[in-house]
């Protein structure tokens, strides 16, 4: 082998064990730096607890030791879904289960649900995790203004009252250590024809969340987003009524996981101390490239993974963008051949 060679193979192997002991050392700083994650013992306070994604989550909360409380609006759901996260307790004679009734689109029903679950468990709520929320796809023309409405008003403001709410009575209280999880979604990080109030909704949440997890250090209160792809729901089944045909084709890339899987994973990013939570491959992609200010997961490799989806995206974003005009064109083929006939 000649020199050239050598000092050639050397620098290549340097670099790659620099960047392996970069990544490292990211990894051990996050887990140094991490809050404290434990639930046991506490009120948890999960809204949407009565299915999907909020039920799966009061589940492992009740798995590991927690107080467990879930709002929803249908009684019967609740009743029904409080039964199977009793049954998940690791010590179900110390810890307390309760349901509560209400609307969180209502200011009124958001304060009142959470006074009475301060009440029926006798202790204020230190965990909180906003499930709650819906998605109405739909083509922009076609959807009300009452549909554009909807979805703002129960993913976002059904989301900020009672955050608003469980900060101020932490910080009167003097509460340390206390733990708030947002729920955007995939679509939190980017746009897509069939999602435009959804979407609008979910970057709503996810400026909300970047802006408490700083503003919320004054007061120990730490701050997490998790950001899910497909979830196989009832809600999924629900908007899958009304998705577009070329939203479905689009957004079939993405696989999709059970609720079970999604909790598990979202606690594994708690317990590590990330602020922007992913569980699949797509939307970790998405969350790199977009992740601006945002604390980096581990800086080597959402580095490395921002810059794949920097080129990946460009002929995928042509691609979509090619869907959609030709989409349109065989619609409108489709609407002459009617009236041709
Ligand atoms: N499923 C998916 O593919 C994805 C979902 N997400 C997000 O995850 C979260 C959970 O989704 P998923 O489990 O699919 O949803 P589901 O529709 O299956 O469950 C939604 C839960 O929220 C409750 N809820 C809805 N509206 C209100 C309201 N106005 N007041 C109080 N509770 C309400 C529902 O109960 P009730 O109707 O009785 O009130 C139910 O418990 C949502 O924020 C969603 O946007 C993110 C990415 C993907
Ligand atoms: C090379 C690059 C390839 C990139 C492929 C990208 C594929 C797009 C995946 C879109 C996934 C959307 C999940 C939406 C989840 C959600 O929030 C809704 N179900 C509403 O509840």
């Amino acid at each position: 082998m000649t020199d050239n060679w050598k000092v050639a193979l050397i620098t290549v192997f340097s670099v790659l064990g620099g960047i392996l002991v970069a990544a490292l050392i990211s990894e051990l700083h996050l887990r140094l730096t991490a809050a404290e994650f434990s639930v046991k013992g506490k009120h948890c306070y999960v809204t949407g607890g009565s299915q999907g994604l909020g039920k799966a989550v009061a589940q492992d909360l009740a798995r590991r030791g927690a107080h467990v409380t879930i709002v929803a609006r249908r009684e019967s759901l609740l009743q029904e879904a409080l039964e199977e996260i009793k049954a998940c307790a690791s010590a179900p004679k110390e810890q307390g289960f309760h349901y509560v009734v209400a609307d969180l689109t209502s200011y009124e029903d958001s304060m009142r649900a959470l006074s009475e679950a301060v009440e029926k468990q006798g202790c204020g709520v230190e965990m909180l995790f906003m499930v709650a929320g819906l998605s109405n796809p739909g083509v922009f023309i076609e959807q009300t203004e009452k549909d554009l409405a909807r979805i703002m008003d129960i993913n976002y403001n059904g989301t900020v009252y009672t955050v608003h709410e469980v900060v101020k009575r932490l910080v009167a209280e003097k509460t340390k250590g206390a733990h708030i999880v947002f729920i955007s979604s995939t679509l939190g990080f980017f746009g897509l024809i069939g999602y435009a109030g959804y979407c609008a909704s979910k970057f709503a949440i996810r400026g909300l969340a970047e802006s408490l997890r700083i503003e919320l250090q004054m007061y120990d209160i730490n701050v997490h987003c998790y950001f899910p792809g497909t979830i196989f729901t009832p809600g999924y089944e629900a908007e899958n009524l009304t998705k577009p045909q070329i939203t479905k084709d689009i957004e079939g890339a993405d696989d999709g996981l059970t609720p079970e899987q999604c909790s598990k994973g979202m606690f594994k990013g708690l317990a590590r101390g990330e602020f922007a939570i992913t569980t699949d491959p797509i939307t970790m992609l998405f969350r790199c490239t977009t992740r601006g200010t945002m604390p980096n997961n581990n800086i080597v490799l959402d580095a490395i993974v921002a810059g794949i989806a920097w080129i990946a995206f460009v002929p995928w974003r042509i691609f979509v963008d090619f869907s959609v005009r030709r989409y349109a064109t065989k619609l409108e083929k489709s609407k002459s051949k009617t009236k041709a006939d």
